[in-house]
């Protein structure tokens, strides 16, 4: 049944037939002609002519990715409306959280048959990153669609087609007539992309969150290149550290003593040997991933005035991301140690210092695992374990004790994520909407746990 199998040079091509059948199923009508108003609109891709229709879930992805919520001014609203008409379409009610100012949090909810069990919740975000448009193929908010199905834009995979494919199983279960004794809640939320602070992190210490009765969490994996699919289970805690190193002054002609310099590049190269043990640890062990290792970067430097003048201070800032196996405690004794043998004066603070390092349980023993898995087995669709490298709204959710998976059902495509030309192709898009159309079914049916009602 599923087509996560699907590879590009075997790629089947999505015929009005078929989509006919599809609106038939899903009992979606009126949506099967191109819509001329949108650039590039027309199945096949191009730049217009004769082509196929794009599939309606197609049609609706390419929509939500040419609405500009990109930092650093995302258009809320643009996604906001978008959510309430998808709430109407769906027939299910819609609630908003405002978190912070202007930050608002949107909620789709399908209550169960038995709304007194814990919930299902799939969560994605809304904000994009940034483009350099310039080194783009095409118009990263266009959505064009090339000759291969190979859609562009920013958020293809990050995770405007997660956000889609919950939307479009959910709208295909419901037309099913389906019912589930668990309640299902869509969120959406913003300003993950630029940490989460006015936005997931606010938003699980909300009352409005606590009345969701989350018993476990969806959100967003990344692509594999290859057949199988990737599944997340914990992430690496994101420290963002500024090294501050003040040093004496004096005219750019002479040999000063204990300059800013010096012992900026003492801090460098303390972090950078360490950087470089961590690259052979990865690049000689088979078994371990980038998520398995800390990774370290130096990514600003600050300071000085004039050429001639030997500054009072220098900064140098680093990204390191730490394993949840790695004792924090002892990290942070390792980088105290780096200050002190840096010389006098040196301080650090931290612009993110995550700190919980649950990870959710991938042993058969967790129902909600267990449900996940096997659904997935069923469909012969085969799983990476793995912990995520970078840090997504999934951190938030796990700190406050609940059990997420990152997961997006992409294969057999390039990880593109913040990247030029980031792209998904429709073919494995609509997989994925079939893959959650097991999957979310499998979660809401997990039979009630101990100690539910
Ligand atoms: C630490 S907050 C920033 C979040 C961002 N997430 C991704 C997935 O790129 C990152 O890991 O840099
Ligand atoms: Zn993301
Ligand atoms: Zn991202």
């Amino acid at each position: 049944m599923c087509q996560a199998r699907v590879k590009f040079e075997e790629q089947e091509v999505v015929t009005i037939r078929d989509l006919a059948f599809e609106n038939t199923r899903t009992g979606r009508t009126g949506d099967m002609l191109p819509d001329k108003d949108e650039p590039n609109a027309m199945g096949g891709g191009g730049q217009g002519g004769l082509g196929v229709a794009d599939h309606p879930s197609v049609s609706l992805f390419r929509e939500y990715l040419r609405l500009k919520t990109v930092h650093p001014e995302p258009d809320y609203d643009a996604a906001l409306k978008f959510l309430d008409r998808m709430a109407q379409e769906l027939e299910l009610p819609m609630k908003k959280v405002e978190v912070c100012p202007g930050r608002v949090v949107a909620i789709i909810t399908w209550a169960g048959t038995n709304p007194a069990l814990q919930s299902v919740l799939l969560n994605s975000h809304t904000d994009v990153v940034p483009v350099f448009q310039e080194s783009w193929k095409y118009d990263a908010f266009a959505a064009v669609k090339d000759p291969k199905g190979n859609i562009y834009g920013r958020g293809t995979q990050d995770m405007k087609s997660v956000t889609i494919q919950y939307i479009e199983a959910i709208r295909r279960l419901k037309a099913e007539g389906r019912r589930f004794a668990r309640t299902i809640h869509l969120t959406f939320v913003p300003d993950e992309e630029v940490g989460g602070h006015k936005g997931m992190e606010t938003f699980v210490k909300h009352p409005e969150f606590q009345a969701l009765n989350i018993g476990f969490a969806l959100d967003e994996g990344l692509a594999n290149p290859g057949e199988s699919f990737t599944v997340f289970y914990g992430e690496r805690c994101p420290w963002w550290i500024t090294v501050r190193c003040p040093g004496s002054p004096g005219h750019g002609s002479r040999f000063v003593e204990n300059t800013a310099a010096e012992k900026v590049r003492r801090i460098i190269n303390s972090f950078l040997d360490f950087r470089e043990q961590e690259k052979h640890r990865l690049n000689t062990s088979e078994c371990l991933t980038l998520g398995d290792v800390t990774t370290v970067n130096m990514t600003m430097v600050k300071g000085g005035v004039a050429y001639n003048v030997i500054p009072a201070e220098m900064d140098v800032s680093f990204d390191m991301r730490i394993p949840p196996t790695v004792n924090l405690q002892e990290f942070e004794e390792k980088i105290q140690q780096w200050c002190k043998g840096a010389g006098e004066g040196i301080t650090y603070q931290f612009a993110q210092k995550h700190t919980n390092q649950d990870r959710t349980s991938t042993a058969d023993s967790n129902p909600w695992w267990k449900a996940f898995s096997m659904t997935c087995k069923a469909m012969n669709v085969s799983l990476q374990t793995e912990i995520f490298p970078a840090a997504t709204d999934s951190r938030f959710i796990r700190a406050v004790g609940l059990p997420a998976i990152g997961f997006s059902p992409i294969n057999h495509t390039p990880i593109l994520l913040h990247d030029h030309n980031e792209f998904l192709n429709e073919q494995v898009f609509l997989c994925g909407i079939q893959v959650y159309q097991e999957l979310v079914p499998a979660l809401a049916s997990v039979p009630a746990l101990p100690g539910e009602v």
